[in-house]
């Protein structure tokens, strides 16, 4: 219910900043306050592009409905938002009120914007000082230097950079399956980067300039695409016949550096470490990897029936497999540095509560044939902690991309002798996940060896 009398109506309006809405002038327009939860204002506050100090308990400062997607609301008249909803929506807003998709347009008429903006607001402490900050993500100004967005890229720095072809969404698919993008991302990410001009098979220029033609796509130099070196001009055909999936694209991205890692391993192919030669060179000078089961002692019965032993965490990756938060280790870096930054990016974990140390070593492993060392490390909380541990995932960094959900190993076995953990155990797991969880499991008193022989000799 609208609980607002007349003067109050007059004087909401939406709080981010290029939306010009107004309660007076919208009537049909529903205004959201900020979510009391901490957490979630938090983000609404850093999707809005706002000073994240700004005092939003204030109920004069709203979002409108504008922003947030269909499937955030409750209802089809979209007053109710649901509890998890985050506002999302702000590049067609500015897309929409320009007579142009021209990149170049859409960031002069920003600035405008910007600094029309400015003008009004910069009595307004609340939005704090530096300018950046209280604009939208989606287009917000970012000191970036403008570089090659290509993986590896090992082009010269001072060649010519292209934007990507916003206008056209069946090119940029192409652009981005060439490049190795996700095509899932806000389309804001793709404002702000460029590509380089060894990219571009020299058909792509007008006669004798730097120009782009039209239909060019980058056909050079890439990582993962392997077309011929002149396929380089879209023509009619690629649009009838797209040339990409409709889940996005089949490629490694980013990820090809690592993909050799991520195959799937042999049987045996990893092999454990004495500990006592752990620092040799032929481990520590090659690629390592870090990662962490966080677990706690769980007295419950699942259904009154089965001993839950202990509530263990896994996670589904964006490749399908299970493993274990946690990640490569970047050359320089400490191990134990590595795997709290990989729990804080993966995980959200908070860090200045739950710190993995030295002393949480478990085992490591390691694969002659992908020349990787895999380190395990443990994190015991209380139950109390896990739970908040499992809540604060859904908020992270890499929640949605890298790691797409937090799992809890069921360790009970169903009447059948098969569902429950024997079950489990036939996912496909990542690297040696699969045995740092077997190996995690019997040296924490978890399962005794006995236990896990049984499930794994169990079969349907
Ligand atoms: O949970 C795990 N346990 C053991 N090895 C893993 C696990 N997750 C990934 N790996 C191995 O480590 C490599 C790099 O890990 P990950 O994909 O987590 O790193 P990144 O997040 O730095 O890309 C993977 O390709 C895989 O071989």
């Amino acid at each position: 219910m609208n609980r607002l009398n007349v003067r109050s109506r007059c004087y909401i309006e939406c709080i981010v900043p290029v939306c010009e809405n107004k309660m007076n002038l919208k009537p049909n327009l529903s205004f959201f306050c900020f979510p009391k939860d901490p957490i979630r204002s938090s983000i609404w506050i850093e999707k809005c592009g706002l000073d994240k100090n700004i005092d939003v308990s204030k109920r004069r400062y709203r979002v409108c409905a504008r922003h947030f997607e269909n499937h955030m609301f409750l209802n089809d008249l979209k007053n109710r938002l649901q509890p998890h909803a985050i506002p999302t929506l702000f590049i067609d807003l500015i897309s929409n009120s320009l007579p142009s998709t021209c990149i170049d347009n859409v960031k002069n008429d920003l600035d405008n914007k910007k600094s029309n903006f400015l003008e009004h607001n910069i009595q307004d402490k609340h939005f704090g000082e530096n300018i950046n900050n209280f604009f939208p993500n989606t287009i917000k100004k970012k000191s970036y230097e403008p570089v090659c967005f290509v993986p590896n890229c090992k082009a010269p720095k001072d060649l010519p950079l292209y934007k990507f072809p916003l206008h056209n969404k069946q090119l940029l698919y192409i652009w981005l399956k060439r490049i190795g993008l996700s095509t899932l991302y806000d389309m804001d990410l793709y404002l702000h980067i460029t590509i380089c001009q060894i990219h571009f098979h020299k058909d792509c220029f007008d006669d004798k300039t730097i120009q782009l033609k039209p239909n060019a796509i980058p056909s050079l130099h890439l990582i993962d695409y392997s077309g011929p070196p002149d396929n380089c001009l879209t023509t009619s055909s690629y649009f009838e016949n797209p040339i990409m999936s409709t889940t996005g694209d089949r490629t490694w991205g980013w990820l090809g550096s690592t993909e050799q890692f991520g195959r799937d391993a042999e049987s045996n192919e990893f092999v454990v470490i004495p500990k006592s030669q752990l620092h040799n060179d032929k481990y520590t000078s090659s690629t390592q990897a870090a990662h962490c089961i966080i677990y706690a002692e769980n007295e419950e019965k699942i259904f009154g029936i089965y001993n839950a032993r202990a509530a263990v965490l896994m996670q589904l990756r964006y490749d399908g497999y299970l493993g274990f938060p946690g990640g490569l280790i970047d050359s320089g870096e400490d191990i134990i540095n590595a795997v709290n930054r990989e729990m804080s990016e993966e995980m959200n974990l908070n860090t200045c509560i739950h710190l993995v140390s030295y002393d949480d070593y478990v085992i490591s492993h390691w694969s002659e044939k992908k020349k990787i060392a895999l380190h395990f490390y443990k994190l015991k909380v209380t139950m109390p902690q896990l739970i908040e541990i499992e809540k604060r995932a859904l908020l992270a960094r890499d929640y949605g991309s890298e790691v797409l959900g937090t799992v809890r190993v069921p360790l009970y076995t169903l009447g059948d002798n098969y569902r429950g953990f024997p079950a489990f155990l036939e996912h496909k797991f990542i690297g040696c996940s699969r045995d740092q969880l077997l190996a995690a499991l019997s040296s924490l008193n978890i399962l005794t060896v006995e236990e896990i022989n049984l499930a794994l000799n169990t079969k349907i």
